[in-house]
């Protein structure tokens, strides 16, 4: 009997992590999951867990990784140690998560030599995170050179906004010959989150209105109505809007010149000003929400003030997005920061009555990895934490476009 392969492995490449997930999509079941942390830092992490036994069993090791190959090579034996490595008959196709598409991808896509030729093309405008993706294509086709390839893009969600959210007030002409366009990102874990957020609900996704905040390293909000973003706070590359870890976010981009001009700085450093030494970590030089709030609740006068700035672009946001959908049903918290600082979410609601707003705080400080609502019963807009799950979302993608019923790409 040779049935046909149902399992999809998952590559999350991150700017300094990935995080993996092996499913079997007949049941969506998870046989392994694992991440790699803290590339190219002095001490990396590799935490890899098989799920096939009774008990979960995990295996971790600390030591140098110094960049993304050697992180997929490390996933890739972990696997292999568990007889689940990407030369295995029932492994269906690797999914990965591309942040970058530019304006030629809006869904799940086989590579090909000219679907990786793109996503090369447009590192200019993901320089943190295309090339780790790259990087996991080129992995896996070395791994295992037959094995199909599907890229599911960080963009595809937005990339049918109005074109008043995804234009630039730009000369056109310029604009036009340089693509240069809001594009957005995190696409997939606002489409999981925004529908996850209507079965809570118990609502029609094609008639809920959600704003998603995605606070993880990277954080961008989202206006979604009826299943389609509307607005996103991401634009041509994940710079732009709210406050990350380092990135600043919403700047005035006479800043630059400023500094090019006043500073001697070259465009490189200011990229690198940016992109990995502002946000958080410019503020107060921690961009981990855990350290900065047990420094801000010790005193620490600069902490203090990172979270404030934080906290206020948020409020900005959910304002802005208020404004946008007219008509807001909910209001969700996901990934790292969203998903677990309870701190953050009762201070991005603060006094929002007047919007409909409020988190009730028993619920709010209950800590569950499992969607849930935390407004107070009867408030017009639900807050809502739901957990995200990009891999999960990658992988039913995937499966669709090659698995039973798909089209085999
Ligand atoms: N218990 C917590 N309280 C506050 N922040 C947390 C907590 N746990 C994780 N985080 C934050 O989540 C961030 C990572 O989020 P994650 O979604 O995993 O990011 P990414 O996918 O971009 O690497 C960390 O930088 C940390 O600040
Ligand atoms: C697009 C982006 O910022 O992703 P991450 O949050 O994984 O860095
Ligand atoms: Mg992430």
């Amino acid at each position: 009997m040779s049935a046909s392969p149902t399992r999809v492995l998952v590559l999350n490449s991150g700017s300094s992590s990935v995080k993996y997930q092996l499913l079997d999509m007949r049941d969506e079941s998870r046989l392994a999951t694992g991440l790699v942390e803290r590339i190219g830092e002095r001490t990396s992490r590799v935490e890899h867990t098989l799920l096939t036994g009774a008990e979960p069993e995990t295996r971790t090791r600390e030591g140098r990784v110094a960049d993304h190959d050697e992180a997929l090579d490390a996933v890739a034996a972990e696997l292999s140690r568990d007889g689940l490595g990407l030369d295995s008959p029932e492994l269906l196709a690797v999914g990965h998560r591309i942040v970058h598409g530019g304006r030629l991808f809006d869904g799940p896509t086989r590579v090909d030599w000219h679907v990786e030729r793109e996503i090369e093309r447009l590192v200019p405008v993901a320089p943190l995170h295309n090339p780790a993706g790259l990087a996991g294509i080129r992995t896996a086709r070395r791994l295992n050179p037959s094995l199909p390839q599907v890229a599911v893009f960080d963009t595809a969600f937005h990339a049918h906004m109005p074109e008043a959210a995804s234009r630039y007030a730009l000369d056109t002409a310029v604009a036009e010959a340089h693509r240069i366009r809001r594009y957005g990102a995190h696409g997939t874990s606002h489409a999981y989150v925004s529908r996850a957020t209507a079965e809570l609900l118990g609502r029609p996704y094609e008639e809920t209105n959600t704003i998603v905040l995605h606070l993880g390293n990277g954080a961008s909000a989202a206006a979604v109505r009826g299943g389609r973003s509307v607005d996103t706070s991401m634009g041509l590359t994940p710079l732009e809007g709210l406050v990350m870890g380092t990135r600043s976010g919403d700047i005035d981009p006479a800043v630059v010149f400023h500094l090019m001009r006043n500073a001697s700085m070259s465009a490189e450093d200011v990229d690198v000003l940016l992109n990995k030494k502002s946000g958080l970590y410019g503020l107060c030089g921690d961009n981990d929400m855990r350290e900065i709030t047990r420094r801000a609740d010790e005193g620490d006068r600069t902490a203090r003030l990172a979270f404030d700035v934080y906290v206020h672009r948020l409020r900005k946001y959910i304002g802005a997005y208020t404004a946008v959908l007219g008509r807001v049903d909910a209001l969700v918290f996901t990934a790292g920061v969203g998903e677990n600082s309870a701190l953050v979410r009762a201070a991005a609601v603060e006094g929002l009555t007047g919007f409909g707003l409020a988190v009730d705080p028993e619920r709010n400080a209950v800590r569950e990895k499992r969607p849930r609502v935390i407004s107070p019963e009867g408030t017009p807009v639900t807050v809502a934490v739901v957990p995200t799950d990009e891999e999960l979302e990658i992988a039913r993608q995937t499966y669709g476009l090659l698995g039973e019923g798909g089209d085999r790409g």
